[in-house]
């Protein structure tokens, strides 16, 4: 017999009075994957989350999760979750927050291991108000995976996070996903979803408007990302140039020829130095989709 989905969302509407926060959503997700779930301010990430933790209910459609109902404490045990805020208790400790919080698990993982893993092993006698904020992150994370969740819901989890402690939280992530773990992420830094996700859903409008691998998506847009180094003017102006940034004499511009912008950089004559192409990023895909929307609704 095959499992079900982990995450089972089908023709979900949610609205808060006239506002309909989600429509018609559908989407499922098979154990093991990692998804990233992006959208602009406002487009519906967070309350399909609230869905699937089963703080709230849809209006009209059906979420399952694990097979079974969200809002039954059986399928929450299960589920691993960091909302935006993290409400810690300020006056207890890390140790303390983690014994009490592995009471709720019949089978928790074990902790020594798991604040290893995010780096915290040295303030486990600290106060949770005395953790700074990228610290209080990553604990929340860290507490999301104690009860060895079969599905962990991140939203925007590296938020407020130095280079260091993103890098620490993304180890951790991939290494829950290696033991078998499930995830859906949503997160602002689009990098990070490249680096970590296989599958991106962007929702715009409470709407799925692409549901992919990560790598498909990026393929739909059909640009170079190109930077060199000069303080010619007339770059911004050739044809082969969509759009331009400049910082001195640094250079960075989307083209949807490389090869046809280099062969004008030379024809003009144009003095540059340090030239690098890069394909298309995730962030360049994200603006253009949600761009060709924009338009359908405003
Ligand atoms: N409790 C609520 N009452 C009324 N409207 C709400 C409520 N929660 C969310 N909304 C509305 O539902 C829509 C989707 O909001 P949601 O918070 O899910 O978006 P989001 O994609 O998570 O945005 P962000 O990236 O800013 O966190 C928005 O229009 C928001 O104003």
């Amino acid at each position: 017999m095959t499992s079900p989905p982990v995450v089972d969302v089908a023709h979900v509407t949610k609205t808060f009075g006239e506002n309909l926060a989600l429509d018609d959503v559908t989407l499922t997700i098979a154990r093991g994957e990692l998804v990233g779930l992006l959208g602009p301010n406002g487009a519906g990430k967070s309350t399909l989350i609230s869905l699937l933790t089963g703080l709230r209910k849809p209006s009209s459609g059906s979420v399952r999760v694990l097979g079974g109902d969200p809002r039954d404490p059986a399928t929450r045990v299960a589920v691993g979750s960091t909302p935006q805020q993290t409400g810690l208790p300020e006056t207890l400790k890390v140790d303390e927050v983690v014994e009490f919080v592995s009471r709720h698990y019949p089978d928790p993982a074990d902790a020594d291991e798991l604040l290893e893993r995010f780096g915290l092993t040295d303030l486990v006698h600290r106060q949770c108000g005395a953790l700074s904020g990228g610290q209080q992150r990553r604990f929340a994370v860290a507490l999301a995976m104690l009860g060895r969740p079969a599905l962990v819901l991140l939203d925007e989890p590296t938020t407020g996070l130095d280079i260091d402690a993103r890098h620490t939280l993304w180890n951790a992530i991939e290494a829950y996903q290696a033991e078998g773990g499930t995830v859906l992420v949503t997160s602002h830094y689009l990098e990070e979803i490249q680096r970590l996700a296989q599958r991106v859903v962007v929702i715009d409008h409470g709407r799925v408007l692409v549901d992919d691998t990560t790598r498909a998506v990026i393929d739909r847009v059909d640009v170079d990302r190109v930077a060199l180094v000069s303080a010619d003017a007339r770059l911004a102006d050739l044809p082969e140039v969509m759009s331009l940034e400049r910082e001195g004499e640094d250079v960075t511009l989307l083209t949807p020829d490389a090869d046809a912008l280099v062969r004008r950089l030379v024809t003009e004559d144009i003095e540059f130095r340090r030239l690098r192409v890069a394909g298309a990023s995730l962030e360049d895909a994200f603006a253009q989709l949600t761009a060709l929307t924009a338009g359908d609704h405003r």
